[in-house]
């Protein structure tokens, strides 16, 4: 019988930080990634650290209790916080991303509201938007000096009202997304980012119609 080694989720989040880093969304220590263990502690980014050349050394485990632990004496990401949310309200996430691009914080604009119209795109239904035609929102918050802020706004909102798609906007600051496997985050950052591209474009073409359903 061959016995299999669970691999270590922070490979994956450093390979995943290079891939967001090379793409423009993770440019110098921008954005931060988290995955869950079976314990229910996660790692997370360090905070402060160059996301397109993370080493195993750069993150910090968070244990449900709050306690912390890394091999130096590292910082957790400043969005810790963030994270922590998401995943007490949504049990079945097991990773967490946040990445800044220059799209998300264009788009964040384009409603003075807190929620953003979102095109009916094909791309939704990787969100998980089965339906026709659909009339989806992404949910904005405001980008409050104070994480801790922002944290309970997400949690306070979403406790009343459940998102739509897996995914929320900080105005002015990036994206974040949250999903039952490393590698469907990882899709959904793309995704997002896709609809965010479409939209800037659009707008450059068609104005402020452009992503009118
Ligand atoms: C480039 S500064 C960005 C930070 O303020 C923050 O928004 C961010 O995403 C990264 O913070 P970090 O503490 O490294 O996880
Ligand atoms: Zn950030």
């Amino acid at each position: 019988m061959t016995s299999h080694t669970p691999s270590d989720r922070r490979l994956e989040l450093i390979a995943t930080a290079r891939h967001f880093y090379q793409q423009g969304w993770m440019v110098g220590t921008a954005g931060n990634l988290s995955a869950r263990l079976p314990d229910g502690s996660f790692w997370i980014t360090a905070s402060g650290r160059s996301k397109g050349e993370l080493l195993l050394s750069d993150f910090v485990r968070i244990y449900p209790d709050g306690k912390e632990e890394s091999s130096a004496d590292l910082k957790p990401s400043a969005e810790t916080a963030i994270h922590q949310v998401l995943y007490t309200l949504f049990p079945q996430a097991q990773a967490c991303y946040h990445v800044h691009s220059i799209e998300a914080n264009l788009v964040s604009r384009f409603v003075v509201g807190d929620s953003l119209p979102l095109p009916p795109l094909e791309m939704l239904k990787g969100l998980g938007i089965w339906q026709e035609n659909p009339c989806c929102v992404l949910p904005i918050f405001a980008n409050h000096l104070q994480v801790s802020r922002i944290a309970t706004e997400i949690q306070e909102r979403f406790t009343i009202n459940l998102p739509q798609v897996p995914a929320l906007l900080i105005r002015d600051h990036g994206v974040t997304v949250w999903a039952s496997s490393c590698e469907t985050a990882r899709n959904y950052i793309e995704l997002v980012e896709y609809i965010f591209r479409y939209m800037v474009a659009a707008r450059g073409i068609w104005g402020d119609e452009g992503n009118n359903n």
